[in-house]
């Protein structure tokens, strides 16, 4: 028999997931073209850049909301998405509210986070109904949308978050692991039970002076740790985060179909 040291997850490509979902997408946006002359469009608001937030113009919310209501207006554009967080001068639920109801779409409903986390476990043949699921962050764009769909698919959902008693037990206790704190490899190998998958939403910069550009991206969970534990894992990069951009797109040709068959 295989000694434990000896085991290795499987590893979730969601680069390759993500790449057959999108020609899905292009195959249904080339149809529109055809019948409606139009193809989805979607406007992603990035304000500022957290790597260096001192160089950036820096926006007033009312040149933000006048921004997101010239987007609201524009018959090309059929889903507009607003990079979270924003700068603490700007008020994110108002910001969020002016977004019109259609055009939201594509980032909250249905979450494409959350929606990108259930079908890579869907599409890895993992079985949601029954299980044990620990959701680790409780934030609107992630954590909270990504337990709601679990709890829809019939797992039994617990929530981790900053304030949380004993995070190691009850992640010990997952046969489901969600992690979406942003704390760089804060999820040991030994917290993950034996077997368990592992989906891995976090991405962190952290310092690494032999990658050219001064940092690599690191997930929540301690990855090669985690590999000689788990059953499946999503890497970071490539896992979880090209499975988000495509959701958005997918919520998209969803939203544009709605607003060009209207
Ligand atoms: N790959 C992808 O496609 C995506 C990646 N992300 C990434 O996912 C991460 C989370 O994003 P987001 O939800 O927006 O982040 P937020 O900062 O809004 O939320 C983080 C959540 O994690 C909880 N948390 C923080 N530290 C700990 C800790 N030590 N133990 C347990 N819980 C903790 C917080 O708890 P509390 O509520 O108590 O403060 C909070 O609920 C980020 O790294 C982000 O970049 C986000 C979206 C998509
Ligand atoms: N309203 C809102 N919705 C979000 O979904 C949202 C957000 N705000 N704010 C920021 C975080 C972060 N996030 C990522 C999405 C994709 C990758 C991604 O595709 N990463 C590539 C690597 C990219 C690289 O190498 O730099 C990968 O994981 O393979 C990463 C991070 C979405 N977020």
């Amino acid at each position: 028999m295989a000694s434990p040291s000896d085991h290795k997850a499987t590893i979730i490509d969601g680069k390759a997931i993500a790449q057959t979902v999108r020609s899905e997408i292009a195959d249904e946006a080339r149809q529109l073209l055809e019948k409606y002359g139009k193809v989805p469009g979607v406007a992603v608001v990035i304000v500022g850049d957290r790597k260096d937030s001192q160089n950036y113009k820096r926006i007033s919310e009312a040149e933000l909301v006048s921004k997101l209501h010239e987007l609201n207006a524009n018959p090309d554009i059929h889903g507009i998405a607003v990079q979270l967080p924003l700068p603490k001068h700007i008020n994110e639920e108002k910001v969020l509210s002016e977004i019109s109801l259609e055009r939201i779409e594509p980032l909250f409903v249905p979450c494409p986070q959350g929606n990108g986390c259930w079908k890579l476990l869907s599409r890895s043949g993992i079985s949601i109904k029954g299980k044990n699921a620990v959701v680790v962050g409780r934030s609107n764009i992630v954590g909270l949308p990504v337990s709601l769909l679990l709890l829809k698919a019939d797992a039994t959902v617990t929530i981790v978050h900053s304030r949380s008693g004993d995070q190691e037990s009850t992640i010990h206790g997952a046969d489901i692991i969600i992690a979406a704190a942003g704390q760089a490899m804060m999820i040991k190998g030994s917290w993950i039970k034996p077997g368990a998958a592992v989906i891995d939403v976090g991405t962190s910069d952290v310092d690494d002076p032999s990658e050219k550009s001064g940092y690599r991206l690191v997930g929540d969970v301690d990855f090669e740790e985690a590999c000689k534990v788990a059953g499946w894992i999503t890497p970071v990069p490539d896992g979880v985060g090209p499975m988000t951009v495509t959701m958005v797109l997918m919520n998209n040709l969803d939203g544009a179909k709605r607003l060009l068959m209207q």
